[in-house]
């Protein structure tokens, strides 16, 4: 446990020997969660931002930059939380203000069900300041369960709460914009999307529908699959890794990836970081969801990471993707 001062004890909930609080200067504390072996998950309390997740090994599973600026930026990689807004839908800034704020421990949070298996997870919690009420003039709660699983298995809930006193709901949209390490761009495929209407953000946001292969990468991509089922898989022929991503409460996902030319022009990006790094992110992007006061939304990413023996079409995309 890192050493607290006398006036600033860690809260009750992180005395655990799967928690650890570290400080930090300017914003950047954070929790780690360790679990069997080598896994652990780093959490940032600015942007309530999962930095890191470390398989038993000891192995990063998620791509951040070598360039990642610190706050009050947003900060490049792991898995940003993007509310009110995604991208530019709005008159917000790009991706809304969450992951740009710095969120507090949640130390009583309301119940959530869970799996008496998992013994290292954390509350975190983001209430709107007086200048993001000038912005967005609706006052939420916004809980964050980050819970890592017995197996290395990471999860993220979320639940947003309209808490306006004065009777109006708010709309939002919303992703989990989770950044994978992969080996090579050039020889990862994305299964599970295939078939799938997508709203093309590289041409105005026109309407596709994705042919019936798995999708390969060779040039940017920036996609929005429109109601995509609840379990996508990443196969990294390389690293012989397969990330399956579960989602629920999360309609749609992003698949992201800046290519050679966007990431030169990205001032926290490597020339040829793209090359490493893939975005598949859940997310309710194409119909914002509304909330009457006192209502509550939850919305779960599920990520893990499993051995794939990939070689020469060997891999069952159905078992991958319905276990
Ligand atoms: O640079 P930012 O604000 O983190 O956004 C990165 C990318 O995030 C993706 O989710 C968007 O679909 C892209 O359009 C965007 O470029």
């Amino acid at each position: 446990m890192a050493a607290a001062t006398p006036h600033s004890p860690p809260p009750p909930q992180l005395s655990s020997p799967f928690l650890e609080y570290i400080r930090a200067p300017g914003g950047l504390d954070k929790v780690v969660l360790r679990g069997r072996r080598s896994c652990s998950v780093e959490i940032r309390l600015f942007g309530g931002q999962v930095t890191s997740w470390k398989n038993d090994h000891g192995e990063e599973l998620l791509f951040v930059s070598s360039k990642a600026i610190k706050p009050p930026k947003p900060f490049r990689g792991g898995i940003p939380i993007c509310f009110p807004q995604f991208g530019t839908q709005g008159n917000l800034e790009q991706h809304g203000f969450a992951r740009n704020r710095l969120w507090a421990i949640d130390d009583n949070p309301p119940p959530l069900p869970v799996n008496p298996a998992i013994k290292a997870f954390v509350d975190l919690i983001l209430k709107p300041s007086e200048d993001d009420l000038k912005m967005w003039p609706h006052s939420f709660e916004f809980r964050l369960r980050i819970a890592l699983g017995a197996g290395g298995d990471l999860s993220l809930t979320s639940r947003i709460r309209n808490t306006n006193t004065d009777g109006r709901p708010f709309s939002y949209t919303f992703a989990f914009h989770t950044y994978f390490s992969v080996s090579d761009i050039s020889e990862v495929r994305v299964e599970g999307l295939e078939t799938m209407d997508y709203l093309d953000n590289m041409k105005g946001k026109e309407r596709f529908t994705e042919q019936g292969d798995a999708i390969v990468f060779e040039s940017e991509v920036d996609k929005v699959y429109l109601a995509a089922p609840s379990k996508v898989a990443i196969i990294d022929h390389d690293m012989r890794r397969t990330f399956v991503v579960t989602k629920e409460g999360l309609p749609d996902a992003v698949v992201w990836n800046p290519w050679d030319k966007k990431a030169k022009a990205m001032q926290d990006f490597g020339d040829s970081e793209y090359k490493h790094m893939l975005c598949v992110e859940p997310a309710a992007v194409e119909k914002p969801i509304t909330l009457k006061p006192g209502e509550e939304w939850k919305g779960r990413l599920g990520l893990s990471a499993v051995p794939s023996s990939y070689c020469s079409g060997q891999l069952d995309p159905l078992k991958v993707l319905h276990g």
